[in-house]
């Protein structure tokens, strides 16, 4: 498949925990297809699984327990065509399981808490887009997929959304900098 590729386009999606982007990726993958659309999840990237969070207080959106040098390498790899061997944060166990050949495609997605954090993976992308969700609807939808499909109980998920509150307000003030920067470099282009 490597050779038969100009380029490969690599868009972000972003959002909070819950908002749907793995549900509308996944209606993308359907319309398009898997030999034109790869989705990279970047819950694949957690440096430190459950239990270390757990023990450190450190959270999911917290950029220290995401691994941003191998998120970086990796898609840029994949970007000029390369194979890689992507790691893989298992949510029924919340363990971090040994990694998956991932090839490239016309077009990688990756969609996550934090494809637009770092300087060096947001240069690679071409397009992204940001879900904005009410609080109260990603909060919902959250709640019964981490108990249907992520085996936590209902006062976890509350504790979890809780102790992301400042993180979430750390990083909305972090992109609505840099989407200015975005702004304003664009304008002076
Ligand atoms: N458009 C929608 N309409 C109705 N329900 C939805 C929609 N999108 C998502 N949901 C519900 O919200 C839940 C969470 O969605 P999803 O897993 O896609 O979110 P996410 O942003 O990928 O979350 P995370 O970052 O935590 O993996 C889904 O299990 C689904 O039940
Ligand atoms: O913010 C999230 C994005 O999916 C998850 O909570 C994070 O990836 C940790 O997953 P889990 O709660 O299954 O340990």
């Amino acid at each position: 498949m490597t050779s038969q590729l100009d380029r490969v386009v690599i868009i972000g999606v972003a959002g909070d925990s819950g908002c749907g982007k793995s549900t509308f990726l996944r209606r993308i993958t359907d319309l398009f297809g898997e030999d034109f659309v790869t989705v990279i999840c970047l819950d694949d990237y957690h440096s430190l699984d459950r239990k270390q969070r757990k023990e450190t207080g450190i959270t999911a959106l917290d950029p220290r327990a995401n691994n941003f040098d191998l998120m970086y390498e990796q898609i840029k790899a994949l970007k000029s065509g390369q194979v890689i061997d992507k790691p893989i944060y298992n949510h029924e166990t919340g363990a971090i399981d040994p990694p998956e050949k991932v090839e490239p495609n016309h077009v990688v997605v990756i969609e996550g808490l934090h494809p637009l954090y770092d300087e060096r993976v947001r240069s690679l992308i071409d397009f992204s887009v940001y879900l904005d969700i009410s609080d109260e609807v990603k909060i919902s939808w959250k709640i019964q997929r981490d108990m249907a499909e992520r085996g936590h109980r209902y006062e976890d998920v509350i504790a979890a959304i809780n102790a992301r509150r400042p993180d979430f307000t750390m990083r909305a003030a972090y992109e609505r900098l840099t989407s200015k920067q975005a702004r304003e470099t664009a304008k002076a282009l």
